[in-house]
């Protein structure tokens, strides 16, 4: 089974990746610190609304109370002396039941807890004897009351607002009561009812007892709540704002305020669920405006990790092909624009001169004869193959020292190795620019022509043959040297058999008495 091999990892690659993963971290952070601040935000705005509109309410309920208990005083004041007059009664009964909305009927009760008057007139309650220890709340308290609720006698739901009658001498007379239909539309709902929206908020009041006596929903009015931190601290008398979990156990924002003179609290609440839902719009608004800035900051960090990473990138590629001739102009065009990419790349280029010079002294070394600094039989067939393949013709000339064995018996051989040196020295100074020198044996020697034909490459020989045989060298005197010339025409002929010409020519001169020059 063949496994895919994994993509090699590069500068770029990484720099993306890096930048990547932080625009992602930074957004995340952000979105998540957006969200943070906008949720606190919103709560606290919520629990702050909810505790101003708790406060505005129960000082409107505050200012009902005070005006409905001055009108109440106000008939009591009239009916003192008017107990007997039934028919004084029911106007007054009937003028404060329908001069406002306050209350939903108006009763007159005597002494005894018979009413004695009511409005409106289907109530049909005049003469009931009040019996319950609820309903004879205000006959007990003789003075101005707003009772706890009650079932009235005509079957209602009610707290009823209260201001005693005293005789002039200051008897007892009873007391006139505007009532409040707890579970029927009355004043309260007036008041409070509009604050009831589809986000599941509502406003609800309990009265000192922690009994419901206002609810949007008609059927919690009656019921005690416990367990409720808001209502405890509003029936303390302290306005605030609470996080609270109602009896659905639905987490609630809430706001409250007292009702200063009747000891109710006003509670006003906002599930947080529906506080916080616009945050969750309000997030995916904010996503969707900065994809754009985003996308733009991620392809400025593509552009600017490819332009930060393409110097290392391209010498890193040149360093692949570290051995090819022109790996150092590759090189020199990198645009190293900053510090350590400027830095790597002279220390690549002054590598590379290092390793050119070595491997081109190490070309030479092999190419070279170490005693006379001349070609050596390598470096000649360098030479030949070079010639050859450009079909250079050149005329050639094979020199030998004569009878240099006798040099050697006679001085010695390290004697003999100067001799070699000298002569070397001679045909270098002898020798034109373009000319090849290359010792090719012992004290034998090979000097090759470009565009030179053999008669004047045989007055070449001639003429270093004379400067050699009158040059004194040192210790041994003069010598003297043989050598034979040919010449190689180019394709005609193969080298091989121009220098064995020039070894033949080389061999004659030997022959004929050596010290001379033969052209072959
Ligand atoms: N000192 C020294 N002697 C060398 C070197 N290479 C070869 N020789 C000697 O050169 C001599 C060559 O001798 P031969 O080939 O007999 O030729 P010759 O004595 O020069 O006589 P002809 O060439 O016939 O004139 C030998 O004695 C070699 O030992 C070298 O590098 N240094």
């Amino acid at each position: 089974m063949f496994s895919r091999p994994l993509p090699r990892l590069t500068l770029r690659n990484l720099m993306l990746a890096m930048a990547v993963f932080s625009v992602i971290i930074t957004l995340c952070n952000s979105f998540y610190a957006t969200y943070e601040v906008q949720r606190t935000l919103l709560i606290n705005n919520t629990l702050e609304a909810n505790r101003v509109y708790a406060a505005k309410l129960a000082e409107l309920t505050e200012s009902f109370i005070q005006s409905t208990r001055r009108q109440l005083a106000y008939s009591a004041g009239l009916l003192n002396n008017n107990m007997n007059n039934e028919q004084m009664l029911m106007a007054e009964a009937r003028r404060l039941h329908e001069q406002s909305n306050a209350f939903n009927s108006v009763v007159i009760v005597n002494a005894k807890g018979i009413i004695i008057a009511a409005s409106p007139d289907t109530l049909q309650v005049k003469g009931v004897q009040l019996s319950s220890a609820n309903a004879r709340q205000s006959l007990q308290a003789q003075a101005p009351l707003i009772t706890d609720p009650f079932v009235s006698p005509s079957g209602n739901y009610i707290i009823s607002l209260s201001h005693p009658m005293f005789s002039d001498n200051g008897d007892y007379l009873g007391y006139v009561a505007g009532t409040i239909y707890l579970q029927r539309s009355n004043i309260l709902g007036e008041i409070l009812g509009k604050h009831y929206y589809q986000d599941g908020s509502y406003l609800y009041v309990v009265d000192k007892h922690k009994t419901l006596i206002y609810h949007p929903e008609e059927q919690y009015i009656g019921e005690r709540v416990s367990n409720n931190a808001a209502i405890d601290t509003v029936l303390a008398g302290k306005e605030g704002v609470l996080n609270v979990v109602n009896s659905h156990d639905v987490d609630m924002l809430t706001g409250f305020a007292p009702v200063a003179s009747t000891h109710w609290g006003i509670v006003a609440q906002r599930p947080k669920e529906a506080t916080l839902a616009s945050i969750n719009n309000h997030l995916f608004n904010v996503f969707v405006k900065s994809i754009p800035i985003a996308l733009l900051t991620l392809a400025g960090i593509w552009l600017s990790a490819i332009f930060i990473s393409r110097p290392l990138w391209q010498l890193a590629k040149s360093a692949e092909k570290m051995n090819k001739q022109d790996v150092q102009q590759d090189i020199s065009g990198v645009r190293s624009w900053y510090f350590e990419a400027a830095q790597l790349k002279s220390a690549i280029l002054r590598g590379i001169a290092l390793f050119h010079d070595h491997i081109n002294k190490l070309h030479t070394d092999s190419h070279t004869d170490a005693m006379t600094g001349l070609l050596n039989r390598r470096g000649m067939q360098h030479m030949l193959d070079s010639y050859e393949q450009r079909q250079t013709p050149f005329a050639l000339i094979a020199l030998d020292i004569d009878h240099f064995k006798n040099v050697n018996d006679t001085f010695g051989h390290d004697i003999g190795d100067n001799v070699i040196k000298q002569l070397a020295l001679i045909m270098q100074e002898q020798a034109r620019r373009n000319d090849i020198l290359c010792r090719s044996g012992g004290e034998e020697f090979m000097i090759f022509l470009p565009a030179t034909d053999a008669t004047n490459a045989l007055e070449v020989a001639e003429r270093l043959r004379r400067k050699v045989e009158n040059t004194i060298m040192d210790d041994v005197g003069s010598i003297r040297i043989s050598l034979g010339v040919s010449h190689w025409p180019g394709r005609a002929m193969t080298i091989r058999r121009a220098l064995k010409q020039a070894d033949i020519a080389l061999y004659q001169a030997k022959h004929q008495g050596r010290n001379q020059s033969v052209l072959n």
